[in-house]
């Protein structure tokens, strides 16, 4: 059906799902669920478009791993679903939440067969248990609960979002709006993510690829012949500092960069760029743990770190355990995960004539398992 675009909800921040990963980057082997769910719909319809809506920061990553068109959602579902409608110009639009993760074919085939017999076309399930509403039992077999993906007309869905309600579905608001809606009978395994112990009840979903994710990192600072040294998170008893626009942590730089290496996030400089004032000074241990939340906002989880600071100048070997405390508590992980060696240059280089210091990182990561 070539007059069709998909428009698919990504936008949610998670908050009933209580936990560091966000539900749209859980892996499915190795993909993160709404690529997962988006290459689902793109195997079994021939869309004229594919809108994935989701928060900027989201959508900067997204780009790793398809052209899809991508717009910025906004505050609630309605709004983010008005944000997709201004960039669909086909007679006819397929609306899913990425969190409704299995919708089988026969399904979407059946809600496209009817789609000419409605404004909105909405899959349903019926009510098996008792239902009280308000304190009254009513009648369960006039309860339908709606699911997506929902096939509208588009202008019609257009007009009907033109309006301060708030609805959670798009054939409430079309119904609202005067318009008609078609139930067929939907699919229970079309559950909706919302809490992690929905996930295992979803038997399409496969549990998390157990690959590892390798990064390195480099960095260098120059010495400053004034202002304190901070390496490792740890403040060095020294005369002198580095040169830089942060607290010059040069070994936690370096660490940064090994880390989004390993999450194929790019570099430090693209994140906390050296020109920003709002990071003048800054303690590297706040830089770093931005980046622990971002890559564990987006399904991953480290599996150990290794630092060589190689350096002339200071001797760091007393300062390496509480380096390791430090980065352990800033990185929430165990203290045996973290190394940190250090060398001299045997007096060659600008290292060895002590002009600065370089620091090496690994990384590794693994996808958060949430299947148990
Ligand atoms: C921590 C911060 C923030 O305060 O500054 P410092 O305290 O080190 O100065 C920066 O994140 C520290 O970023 P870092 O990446 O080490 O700085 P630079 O080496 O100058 O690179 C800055 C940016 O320029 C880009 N870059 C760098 C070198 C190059 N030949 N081409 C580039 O495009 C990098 O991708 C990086 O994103």
């Amino acid at each position: 059906m070539s007059n069709l675009t998909l428009v698919l909800l990504a936008a949610g921040n998670s908050t009933r799902f209580e936990m560091e990963v966000k539900k749209q980057w859980l892996r499915i082997e190795d993909k993160p669920l709404w690529y997962y769910v988006a290459q689902n719909f793109e195997k079994t319809q021939n869309f004229s478009k594919i809108i994935i809506v989701a928060s900027d920061e989201d959508i900067t990553f997204m780009k790793n791993y398809a052209s899809y068109h991508f717009v910025v959602g906004g505050t609630t579902r309605q709004q983010s679903l008005k944000n997709a409608l201004s960039h669909v110009d086909s007679e006819y639009v397929l609306v899913s939440d990425i969190a409704r993760a299995c919708v089988s074919e026969e399904l979407l085939n059946n809600i496209i067969k009817n789609h000419t017999d409605a404004d909105c076309i909405v899959p349903y399930l019926k009510a098996t248990d008792t239902i009280v509403y308000d304190n009254a039992t009513i009648d369960r077999d006039k309860v339908k609960r709606l699911q997506t993906p929902q096939l509208s007309k588009t202008e019609v869905l257009r007009s009907a979002l033109e309006t301060e309600e708030e609805f959670t579905d798009e054939s409430s608001a079309i119904v609202a709006h005067g318009g008609s809606r078609k139930l067929i009978l939907g699919d229970e395994q079309t559950h909706k993510i919302t809490y992690i112990e929905d996930l295992n009840k979803i038997p399409c979903l496969e549990a998390p690829s157990n690959d590892i994710l390798t990064g390195n990192g480099f960095d260098v600072h120059a010495f400053d012949d004034k202002g304190e040294m901070w390496l490792g998170g740890v403040k060095i008893d020294s005369d002198f500092g580095f040169k830089a626009h942060s607290d010059g942590d040069v070994a936690i730089h370096s660490l940064i960069d090994a880390l989004l290496g390993a999450a194929g996030m790019g570099d430090i400089g693209m994140m906390f760029p050296d020109n920003d004032d709002q990071y003048k000074g800054i303690d590297s241990k706040e830089l770093l743990r931005r980046v622990v939340t971002k890559i564990n906002n987006f399904g991953y989880v480290i599996v150990n770190v290794d630092l060589t600071i190689a350096a002339q100048k200071p001797r760091i070997g007393s300062y390496k355990d509480k380096m390791r405390e430090t980065l352990a508590s800033v990185m929430k992980i165990e203290k045996s995960k973290i190394n940190v060696k250090a060398t001299t240059t045997e007096k060659l280089g600008f290292i060895g004539r002590a002009e600065g210091v370089g620091v090496w990182s690994n990384a590794n990561l693994k996808y958060f398992n949430w299947k148990i």
